[in-house]
């Protein structure tokens, strides 16, 4: 992929030239808005198992240049989803200094300032997320949308590393933690869609959970996501600025969006 994934001539209009899918059906993110949402009872909390990562495990944080990831323990998973899915990597999405407005999803029409996706993978099914990522029920990936408000120590245990991951292909070690934190309170109130990947190649394979209350991270914390990075590799003479990697919203049409809450 391009450098420039998300800006310029190779930004997200030009994407279905080089990757099909991304101008296909079930495209991913959308905007949640009443007339779309339907409460749905089977919808049930769903539950973590092996989020607690002991801190003398490490993960692997990288930029592999238009996000910054961190790969998960294979001992992770989600029960209460159709398949058992198996936790692969998490990554984030987020704006720039000037408009921290960089959330994927939306509700009613409004941005959060960022957004956290956790990438899971049927591990029942497939026997990696290789092999997953392009099944209609490949794979599952939780939205956790952030906002501003005090300081979170949870997600600074990530934050703290931007600065060894500054360029592209940089990676560093992260202690364990529980990664159970960096999600909200509320797990049983969450939008349920079956969507696609947001980058390129836009495989519609994800099951998608977006929980409904947003995490609070601090105005420094956000600042930090917003400048930290860069898509370009240390040595490259024309920097360019990891911002505002985040896809816009799809049109959701003859389709629903299923709630566990009502409204
Ligand atoms: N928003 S999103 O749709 O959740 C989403 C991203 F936005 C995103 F940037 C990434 S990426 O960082 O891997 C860069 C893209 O290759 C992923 N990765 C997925 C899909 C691509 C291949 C792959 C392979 C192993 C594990 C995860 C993934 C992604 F799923
Ligand atoms: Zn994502």
């Amino acid at each position: 992929v391009s450098l420039l994934l998300y800006a310029g001539p190779d930004g997200e209009k030009a994407w279905p030239k080089k990757y099909p899918f991304c101008g296909g059906v079930f495209q991913s993110p959308i905007d949640f808005h009443k007339d779309i949402l339907q409460y749905d009872s089977n919808l049930l909390p769903l539950e973590f198992i092996g989020y607690n990562v002991p801190s003398t495990d490490q993960f692997t944080l990288t930029n592999n240049g238009h996000s910054v990831k961190m790969y998960l323990s294979p001992t992770m998973y989600i029960r209460n989803l159709p398949f058992e899915y198996t936790a692969s990597q998490l990554h984030l999405h987020w704006g720039n200094k000037n408009k921290s407005e960089g959330s994927e999803h939306t509700v009613s029409g409004k941005h959060f300032a960022a957004e956290l996706h956790i990438v899971h993978y049927n591990s029942e099914k497939y026997p990696d997320v290789t092999a997953a990522m392009d099944k209609a029920d490949g794979l599952a990936v939780l939205a956790i949308l952030l906002e501003i408000g005090p300081f979170n120590p949870s997600y600074e245990k990530i934050f703290r590393h931007f600065r060894n991951v500054k360029y592209k292909d940089q990676m560093v070690q992260v202690p364990g933690f529980n990664i159970r934190e960096l999600l909200p309170d509320r797990l049983d109130e969450y939008y349920r869609y079956e969507g696609s990947l947001t980058t390129p190649p836009c495989y519609p394979s994800v099951l998608w959970t977006v929980f409904r209350h947003p995490v609070k991270i601090s105005q420094e914390q956000l600042l930090a996501l917003e400048t930290a990075m860069y898509c370009t590799e240390s040595d490259d003479p024309e920097p360019l600025e990891m911002v505002d990697n985040f896809r816009n919203v799809q049109e959701f049409h003859e389709r629903l969006v299923f709630i566990s809450f009502r409204e």
